[in-house]
This record gives structure tokens, sequence and C-alpha cells, in this order.
């Protein structure tokens, strides 16, 4: 099976240098001036410096040269069906595993739907789980989920995307494993502020611990399997994004708690992702108290003495 990864940022680019461990990768960026440095440094310095290119990872700039039999999506979320809709005749029948996390702010979907909404006959995936670029792209041991609907598909795509320091288990629940990996971003960004505005870690692992909580209510919601959002791409992600520095969602959170400034450029899924699962939250009558405050607080709605505040004061309850 021939290889592509769409989106040459810190993940693509991790993504394609593990993969090349098994074979020729090619690798797309959008800007032919940033394919052609990559391509003679050898190096994504921008996105993911001091990673050398193995010699089978080809970069290009030619999408229609980066077509495979199976192409991994790794743009920013809310950059997706869009991308997708321009390109529907090239992804046509191609199995299109989604490596971002989030929701849809347009409709509210994942990355699947989204797929299987704008380009018929591909077979959709999701590649999600703890995992950061770095780690990833210098061949730390990683273990990620793989979710395809179609078992068939996602054992194939399982063997092929697996790698010797990239472990992947496979499930059939994309509901699950893409809602974990989008709504931990948000629950990241709340344990940043946390840290940030120095509630201490007590604070931190009851925030995880009810943020858990209500991930897990909306996805189960949606159809989602509990044991999934207990695996890799829910828990496992939720505890690795919470608790380190390398996150950009906890760090955003940490700047926010501070009152400090945070790289605009950067990308900051969990701040969509809030928006996008409280009105789906707000729609379905799910109480999701942590992700609206986290909502509120990015969209400079409340501080973060009032938020603290309104989530300590709520009605005692039954865990
Ligand atoms: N970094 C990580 O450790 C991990 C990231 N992820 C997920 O991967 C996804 C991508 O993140 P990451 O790689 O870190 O992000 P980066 O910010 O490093 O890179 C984003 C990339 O997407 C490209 N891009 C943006 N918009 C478009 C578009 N419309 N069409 C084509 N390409 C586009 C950018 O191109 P350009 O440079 O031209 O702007 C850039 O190459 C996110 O959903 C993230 O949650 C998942 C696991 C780990
Ligand atoms: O998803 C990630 C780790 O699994 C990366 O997290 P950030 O996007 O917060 O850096």
């Amino acid at each position: 099976m021939s290889i592509s990864v769409l989106g040459a940022g810190a993940f693509g680019t991790a993504l394609a240098v593990s993969l090349a461990q098994n074979g020729p990768v090619t690798l797309w960026a959008r800007d032919p001036a940033q394919a052609a440095q990559m391509a003679e440094a050898r190096m994504n310095a921008r996105r993911l410096p001091g990673v050398r290119l193995p010699d089978t990872v080809t970069v290009t700039a030619d999408l229609d040269a980066a077509m495979a039999d199976v192409v991994l999506l790794a743009i920013p979320m809310q950059q997706t069906a869009a991308f997708l809709a321009q390109n529907t005749g090239r992804l046509a029948g191609k199995a299109l595993v989604a490596c971002s996390k989030g929701i849809d702010l347009a409709t509210g979907q994942g990355p699947t739907a989204l797929i299987a909404t704008t380009c018929p006959g591909a077979i959709p995936a999701v590649l999600t789980g703890p995992s950061f670029a770095a780690d990833i792209a210098r061949g730390l041991p990683t273990a990620l989920t793989l979710a395809c609907a179609d078992a068939a598909a996602g054992t194939a795509l399982q063997h092929a995307l697996s790698t010797p320091t990239l472990r992947l288990y496979r499930t059939t629940d994309t509901t699950g494993a893409e809602l974990g990996g989008a709504l931990k971003n948000v629950i990241a960004i709340a344990a940043g502020v946390v840290i940030g505005a120095g509630l201490g870690d007590s604070a931190r692992a009851a925030l995880m611990t009810r943020g858990f909580a209500e991930m897990t209510r909306l996805a189960t919601a949606f159809g989602a399997h509990p044991d999934t959002l207990m695996g890799l791409s829910g828990f496992g992600d939720l505890v690795l994004t919470c608790t380190s520095a390398q996150s950009r969602n906890f760090r955003f959170g940490q700047a926010l708690g501070a009152a400090g400034s945070f790289d605009a450029e950067a990308t900051i899924e969990g701040v969509a992702t809030a928006r996008a699962a409280t009105a789906l939250a707000a729609r379905h009558g799910i109480d999701m108290p942590v992700t609206q405050m986290v909502a509120a607080l990015v969209a400079g709605a409340i501080t973060v003495e009032n938020a603290v505040q309104a989530l300590l004061s709520r009605p005692l309850k039954q865990e």
C-alpha cells in the first residue's frame, strides 16, 4: 500500500518520519517554497527543527503527486472541511486517515463524518492518541489508536501504519476515538489555567477527573463506547496533554491562567473545540461545566477567578 501524508506541520512531518521506517512516504506541503526548502535541507526547520527527513520521505507541493492508497490528513481540524471539499475528486476511493483532533465548528462533525459526507467511496479512519510530534519523530516508543468503522480495512491500516516504534491498537468506534482526542484538548486548556493561576496539582487532578466524566458523557450520548474513552485516545491522551508542558493546549491555558500572552500562530485545537462542544452539549442537554467555562474563558466572557468560583459553587452532587 502506498502512503502519503497531507500537511507538513509538526505532526504530519513526524508521522512521515516514523512511517519511512517501513518504506517510501510522500509528504505534501501546501507552500511550494516550504516544500522545496524541506526537500533541500532534509528538515522541517519551521515546525520540527532538528529532525532529519529520511531518504525514503519525498516532499512535494504537487497534490496529485501526493495521492496514494492510504492518505493521512494532518491539517488542522477547522481547515479540514474546506480542504476535503476542494479535493473530493482526488480523494475519492482512498483510505483517508484523519490525524487532527477537533470538532468542525460549522457542522459539529468530527473528521470521519466530514470525510463520509464529502468524499463518497473513501474509507474514513482516525489516527489518534497520546503522542507529541517530537517524540514520534525521535523514534521514542508511542502507542496510538487506529479507528475505522470497517473492521477489515481498519486491520489493514493498523498493519500498514504501525512501525517499529509506533504501535497501533485498533477499534471500530470512530466516534469515541475522535471525540476523546478532541475533548481532551479542552480539558488540557483548563488544566493549564489551573497551573498558570497557581491553583495547585490537587485542583488539576480534580479537573482532569471531572473533565473526563464530561468527555465520556458527551461521547457516549453520540454512541461512543465507554471503553474507547478509557483507552489511548481518551484517558491516555488526557493524561499526557494535561500534564506535559510539551502540549500547546496546556501551555495556552497556562498563559491564560497567568494573564500572559501566547503565540497567536500556534495550532491550539481546544479553542474551537470548546465552542463546538459547548454548542453540541447545549443542543443535546448534556452537562459539561468545565468545557463551558473554557469556552467562556477563551472568548474573554469570564475571568479565571469567576470561572473557578462558578465551578466550585455548583450544587453538591453524587459522584
Ligand atoms: N503536534 C503534535 O504533537 C500533534 C498534533 N496533532 C494534531 O495534528 C493536527 C495538526 O497539528 P500540527 O501538525 O501540530 O500543526 P502545525 O501548526 O505544526 O502545522 C499545521 C500544518 O497544517 C497546514 N495547513 C493549515 N491549513 C491548511 C490548509 N487549509 N490546507 C493545507 N494545509 C494546511 C500548515 O501549513 P502552513 O505551514 O503552510 O501554514 C501546517 O503545515 C492538529 O489537529 C493537532 O491536534 C495530533 C497529535 C500530536
Ligand atoms: O495531541 C497532542 C498530544 O497527543 C498534542 O497536543 P497539543 O496540540 O496540545 O500540543
